[in-house]
């Protein structure tokens, strides 16, 4: 990776920066903004509590829905529980989860049916397996569980195949690979899903969406919106199917000021 392909916007195989403010982005009067969290808007920390929400990420939240006029959304695999305690100002639409939950004017759904039986017994597993193997730190969800492995990376393997047999003995889930860590999710959720439901709701509908992510679970998003004639950027330097990438949060902080005006 080049220097200068870190530090703007760079189409993934084109050979030149695409300077924020260039006519690449959408005019913000058509288009709607899809932000991911960790990784995205917030620096990854060593714990899922250890995010610090900085003053200046609250900031561009509020600036950021008056300027789209509410066009803005958080594009989740945290809970909506989760997303709420971090950013308790933002009032905009919150897809949550990993797409399993949406929170629309305030009122929280789930975007499919969750078999929450199964959901239970999976997180009684990853506890008491979690408890027996204290390094790993084990993350519950309302729709699947979270293996961590950040404290303990020299056990991937091991965290790894304890998730790959509870998703085997576990019929319509599956696992997805995370950031150091390794969740059980319902296999018809997803963020592209619950996406396409946003963007066909006012007053998303009808605009360019601009969605930004870091993750692997970010993926099939962002190749949703390039798929509907708008914007993936990615950031960081993993692989991707994005057309645009930026170093890190701090990056993408700048470049949406700049382009928010
Ligand atoms: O979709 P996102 O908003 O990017 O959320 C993805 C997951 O983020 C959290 O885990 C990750 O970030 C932690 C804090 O930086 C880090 O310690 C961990 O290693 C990462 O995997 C969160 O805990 C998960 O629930 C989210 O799915």
């Amino acid at each position: 990776m080049l220097f200068y392909q870190l530090t703007g916007f760079m189409g993934a195989s084109e050979d030149d920066t695409i300077a924020c403010k260039a006519p690449h982005l959408p005019d913000p009067s058509t288009a709607s903004l899809l932000l991911d969290f960790d990784g995205t808007l917030v620096e990854i920390a060593d714990r899922p509590d250890g995010i610090v929400v900085t003053d200046k990420v609250r900031y561009l939240l509020r600036h950021a829905s008056e300027r789209l006029e509410g066009r803005i959304a958080l594009v989740s695999g945290r809970s909506i529980e989760d997303l709420q305690r971090f950013l308790p100002d933002f009032d905009g639409p919150l897809i949550g989860t990993h797409g399993a939950e949406m929170r629309i004017d305030g009122e929280r759904t789930e975007t499919e049916k969750i078999d929450h039986s199964t959901v239970s017994r999976l997180i009684r597993l990853a506890e008491d397996f979690g408890a027996l193997r204290p390094e790993f730190l084990v993350e519950r969800k309302p729709s699947g569980v979270v293996l961590h492995y950040r404290q303990a990376e020299d056990h991937a393997a091991l965290a790894l195949r304890f998730m790959e047999s509870l998703a085997m003995a576990a019929d319509g889930f599956r696992l997805q690979p995370a950031l150091m860590a390794y969740e059980l999710k319902p296999e018809n959720i997803g963020k592209d899903v619950a996406l396409r439901k946003l963007l066909a709701m006012p007053p998303f509908a009808g605009t360019t969406p601009v969605f930004i992510g870091d993750d692997l679970t970010d993926e099939p998003a962002l190749d949703l919106v390039q798929e509907m004639g708008g914007f993936g950027i990615k950031i960081g330097e993993a692989e991707t199917v994005a057309r645009h990438r930026l170093a890190d949060p701090s990056g993408l902080i700048g470049c949406l000021e700049e382009w928010l005006g």
